[in-house]
């Protein structure tokens, strides 16, 4: 972030006082994905403190700061944001979920179940811009391109992308992760259906039968021209050994035919139990007299046959693709089919769809083609609608989806375990952020989880996510959200680094504390500052609840939630009086009261108020703060509460 990219609203502090009244729920309600997803942090930091750990009022305050009632905004980040990634309009009536393609009815009755089902199929591209900011979610097959402009129009409204097959290419990954979408995918259900695809159109092609098939009812009975080739003996290359690939590889060894393949990811020994060998790029498409495409279509595979690999394919090659056109330059392919290199082709896809009727390669007399209907069998579409409607619904509803394309994925039982970690570190991001004096530029935070995990055992992704959003929104316009906060953070220039410190405390509990240290910034609080000169929180969770335990160098134990006054102390009695009596007075009830102390008998009060302060009662604290005889970081911004 550039130092001057945080700016305050108010000319006269970094930190302005906010109006809105808290009014966020308890933080010890359990956090789904959904609050990981789109819990807008419009509201500030709203802390209700507890009980705990009182000690007499008897000392006396200097520098100060109320948590929640600050809120501080980047006017210049703002419209920045704006274009990136909008906090989303609030909707809590029935979420509408938009179905742009047709779906199987078994899925249909599960949206409807849940939420204002659309279907609208074949919408133009403007037309689904104009009606996507109405969506919740939307649902697609392979037909529908969700663009950038799509994730734009839709206004911060669309929460998950449901995209009933495998395929996620005609999503725009990349603008949904930016904007806080959720993608997802029904990865499985369709794969038998792909698969068997694959075998018609290669038993298809090899037997001449949709050719056979046409002739006949040209009126022709062309016994001669359409001999065949066999396929037991032969060597079919299989390209891509995943859900697909190895149906097919399987279905192949059943008709008695030499299977390879080759797949840079896929694991050997998984090959090997199906009878097949995993080759080289180079040494499949030489040696194979069938090659089967079953790669997704990613930078690395656009066009991956091209004039230069049909050349090293043996002579009268047999191709069949029911992956995606555009691994294959199909100009080339054309050539290659003209001179005979590739003897027939079998497409179910092709780089633009539906292909053009004129075009060489549908009308090439060599070629088998269906219009993309791998997944089409009614087994399969049933299947997938289920898959996708109950990710979509489940994403809707907050539960963690395994199907998540674009964030990171915890398993059910993880979150459960860090729930009350994540609403502790997103809290500390919170405070930590409110802590920065206005006109420092953040750009580097270090969290040190300390844990008696095993390292493998504790997966901090979800945390760092939290921390970043506590961060980050409050300080500028973005929505920010499990899916987008990495990406946003990296936008932003905000680097956030991460260390495990093993302690000796019970590994029943993923994380024992989680410190968030902000540097080569200045403080609003300045006992906030460590002795390493950042900005340092430490929290844990305790009996269910986040609690601040470290603030600077002063050990305190505050519940984090509720409003939270800080006062730096020294000997001086009666402060604490003072201010007891105006928070009093002004009917703020005092819920309880921490004081850390330094060797060097410095202190840090920390008070819980049940009542969000008003700017009145905050001026009259800030008076006497500043009359101190004692201040010792007098620096009015430390008082931002008051201004
Ligand atoms: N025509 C249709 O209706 C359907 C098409 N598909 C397509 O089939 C393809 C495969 O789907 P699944 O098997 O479900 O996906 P998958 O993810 O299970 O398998 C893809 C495999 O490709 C491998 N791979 C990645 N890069 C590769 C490369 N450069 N060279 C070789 N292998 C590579 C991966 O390691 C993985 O094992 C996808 O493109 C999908 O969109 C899937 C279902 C229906
Ligand atoms: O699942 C896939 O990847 C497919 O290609 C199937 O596409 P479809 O849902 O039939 O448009």
């Amino acid at each position: 972030m550039a130092s001057s990219s945080i700016k305050a609203i108010s000319t006269t502090s970094p930190f302005k006082a906010s109006s809105s009244p808290s009014s966020q729920p308890p933080s010890s309600s359990k956090p789904s994905l959904l609050s990981f997803l789109h819990t807008s942090s419009s509201n500030p930091i709203s802390l209700k403190l507890s009980h705990s750990h009182s000690h007499a009022h008897n000392s006396h305050s200097h520098s100060f700061l109320i948590t929640n009632v600050l809120k501080i905004a980047d006017s210049s980040e703002t419209s920045v944001s704006k274009s990136q990634n909008l906090k989303p309009t609030s909707s809590d009536s029935t979420p509408t979920i938009l179905v742009s393609e047709k779906l199987g009815e078994a899925g249909l009755q599960v949206l409807r179940g849940f939420g204002n089902l659309e279907c609208a199929y074949n919408l133009s591209p403007e037309e689904l811009c104009a009606k996507i900011s109405t969506c919740d979610a939307l649902i697609v097959r392979s037909g529908t391109k969700v663009t950038r402009q799509v994730f734009e129009a839709a206004k911060g409204r669309l929460k998950v992308v449901g995209r009933a097959g495998v395929g996620i290419d005609n999503v725009d990954l990349q603008a949904a992760t930016e904007f806080g979408c959720l993608v997802v995918n029904a990865p499985t259900a369709n794969t038998v259906a792909a698969a068997e695809h694959g075998i018609a159109l290669l038993t298809a092609m090899s037997r001449n039968v949709a050719q056979a098939d046409a002739s006949i009812k040209a009126g022709k009975w062309l016994r001669n021209k359409y001999v065949g080739v066999s396929l037991v003996g032969k060597t079919l290359a299989v390209m891509g050994f995943g859900k697909v690939g190895s149906e097919v590889a399987r279905r192949a060894k059943g008709l008695g035919m030499n299977v390879i393949s080759h797949d840079p990811y896929a694991p050997a020994d998984r090959a090997r139990a199906v009878g097949v060998d995993l080759v080289s790029f180079e040494q499949a498409i030489a040696t194979a007299d069938f090659i089967s495409l079953h790669m997704p279509l990613t930078p690395a595979t656009s066009k991956v046959f091209n004039d230069e690999t049909f050349a090293k394919m043996k002579k009268g090659v047999r191709i069949i693709n029911v992956a995606r056109g555009g691994v294959i330059d199909e100009d080339a392919l054309v050539r290659a089919l003209d001179s005979g290199v590739v003897a027939q082709a079998a497409l179910d896809v092709f780089t633009e769809e539906p292909p053009t009727k004129d075009s060489k390669l549908v009308q090439h007399e060599n070629v088998t083609l269906t219009p993309h209907l791998g997944a089409s069998t009614k087994e399969a579409q049933e299947g997938v609608a289920i898959e996708i409607a109950e990710a979509v619904v489940g994403a809707l509803k907050g539960e963690l989806s395994a199907t998540a394309v674009n964030a990171p994925m915890v398993p059910p039982e993880v979150l459960s375990e860090l729930s009350p970690y994540v609403v502790l570190a997103e809290k500390l991001g919170k405070l930590a952020v409110q802590l920065v004096a206005g006109g420092s530029g953040i750009t580097s935070v270090r969290v040190v989880y300390k844990s008696a995990r095993d390292p493998d055992d504790l997966d901090t992704r979800l945390l760092r996510a939290m921390i970043t959003k506590g961060i980050i929104e409050p300080i500028s316009a973005s929505f920010i959200n499990l899916v987008n906060a990495d990406f946003v953070a990296k936008q932003k220039g905000l680097r956030i680094s991460e260390e495990r410190v093993a302690v000796d405390s019970s590994p029943e509990f993923p994380v024992d504390s989680i410190q968030v240290q902000i540097s080569n910034v200045g403080s609003k609080f300045a006992s906030s500052v460590s002795e390493s000169g950042s900005i340092s929180i430490e929290g844990k969770v305790k009996y269910g609840e986040p609690h601040l335990t470290c603030l600077g160098s002063f050990g305190v134990d505050v519940s984090l939630e509720g409003n939270l006054i800080l006062c730096r102390q020294v000997d001086q009695p009666g402060m604490i009086g003072q201010v007891g009596n105006i928070l009093g007075n002004d009917n703020v009830n005092v819920s309880f009261m921490s004081v850390g102390r330094t060797v060097q008998k410095k202190a840090l009060m920390a008070i819980g108020v049940d009542e969000e302060p008003n700017k009145r009662t905050l001026e009259k604290i800030g008076k006497i703060v500043k009359n101190s005889a004692n201040l010792i970081y007098g620096r009015s911004e430390g008082l931002g509460i008051a201004l």
